[in-house]
């Protein structure tokens, strides 16, 4: 008989990516973050957190870029268990397993859908009890994008990115992603490009546009291909210019739209339907555009608890 002690000592806690529909970057603040205006749309590319009591404090990493994810205190996972331990005081220690899917650096939230999921599992594993709405500001201290995937679906971010409202969003869309550099890129590096980029102009406070509030409650792909958009595209193709030849060729392959997710530098891809998904992957790989392809579908749900680990 599984004794109460086995039955709560691990929580695995599933975490979405993200990509952003749209990205509207304002001006630099004196906290070194910049405004934003963005809608994100969680999508069906995970990362598991195992939380397990342990003697000691830790983290490991298996799965895919594993051995581009530190192990040591700056694992945002062990930032987030560790921030959690200190807001619910008294709790045993853990060790974090992190089961990657989601490409690292690579403009799709990783790192930030790591603290989410660890977030959630500590919670319960301890039996702290915040739940989601008392969580988020401690999601909001880890990272812009980590409030957004505690909760997921689709949502308009605000402030730094870490103000979330949900959006009225029909219909499912099927993504395809290719990551295009297995080092990926820094988010900071993109946002100084895009400083430089921009230096000479006055930059406006960004704000959501009706036609991509539109297209979304219409649940309309093709509409909400013509709005797409995304602020930080010419930076992170400055900085990467392979993703604009991936970007046209998706375009020649029938995409419905090609555009970098948040800092790149993924190339999401939105595809007509599951089938179109499927045939624009074969086409990218038969044309050796590209090797590495994911193919999601989205909105999908936020951090939440799974009964078991993956064991691959
Ligand atoms: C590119 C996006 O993924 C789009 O959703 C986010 O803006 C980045 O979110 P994130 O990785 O969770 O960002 P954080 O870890 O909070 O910040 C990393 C760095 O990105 C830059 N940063 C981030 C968010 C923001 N609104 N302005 C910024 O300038 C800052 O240099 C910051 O030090
Ligand atoms: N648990 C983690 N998973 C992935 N990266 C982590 C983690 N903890 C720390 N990092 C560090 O964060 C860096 C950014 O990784 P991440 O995968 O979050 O990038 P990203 O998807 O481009 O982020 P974003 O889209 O939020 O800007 C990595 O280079 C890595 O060194």
């Amino acid at each position: 008989m599984t004794s109460v002690l086995e039955t709560t000592a691990a929580v695995t806690a599933r975490a979405p990516a993200k990509v952003n529909l749209e990205l509207g970057v304002g001006p630099l603040r004196d906290d070194g973050y910049h405004t934003l205006s963005t809608v994100y749309q969680a999508v069906g590319v995970h990362d598991d957190v195992t939380a397990a009591i342990a003697d000691e404090w830790g983290v490991s990493v298996r799965g895919r870029d594993a051995e581009l994810v530190p192990t040591d205190e700056s694992n945002l996972a062990l930032r987030a268990a560790r921030l959690l331990a200190e807001r619910a005081g008294d709790v045993e220690p853990v060790h974090l397993t992190i089961h990657k899917g989601i490409p690292v650096a690579g403009g799709m939230a990783g790192g930030s859908a790591d603290a989410a999921a660890a977030l959630i599992a500590c919670d319960a594993l301890w039996g702290s009890g915040l739940g989601k709405d008392e969580l988020e500001p401690l999601a909001a201290q880890l990272g812009a994008d980590v409030p957004f995937l505690l909760h997921g679906g689709t949502a308009v971010g605000s402030g730094r990115g870490e103000l979330i409202s949900p959006v009225l969003a029909r219909g499912t869309y099927h993504w395809v992603f290719v990551p295009t550099d297995s080092e990926g890129l820094s988010t900071p590096q993109v946002y100084r490009t895009f400083d430089e980029l921009n230096a000479a102009r006055e930059i406006d406070e960004p704000r959501p546009s009706p036609d991509m509030m539109a297209a979304l409650r219409n649940g309309d792909a093709e509409a909400l291909a013509a709005v797409l958009s995304n602020d930080l595209q010419p930076a992170a193709i400055l900085l990467q210019p392979r993703i604009d030849e991936i970007i046209e060729s998706a375009m020649g392959f029938g995409a419905l739209a090609a555009i970098v997710s948040g800092s790149g530098p993924t190339v999401a891809l939105l595809a007509d339907g599951q089938e179109g998904a499927i045939d624009l992957s074969v086409a990218l790989a038969a044309s050796r555009t590209a090797e590495d392809i994911l193919r999601a579908s989205g909105p999908v749900a936020g951090a939440h608890v799974i009964p078991a680990p993956r064991l691959t």
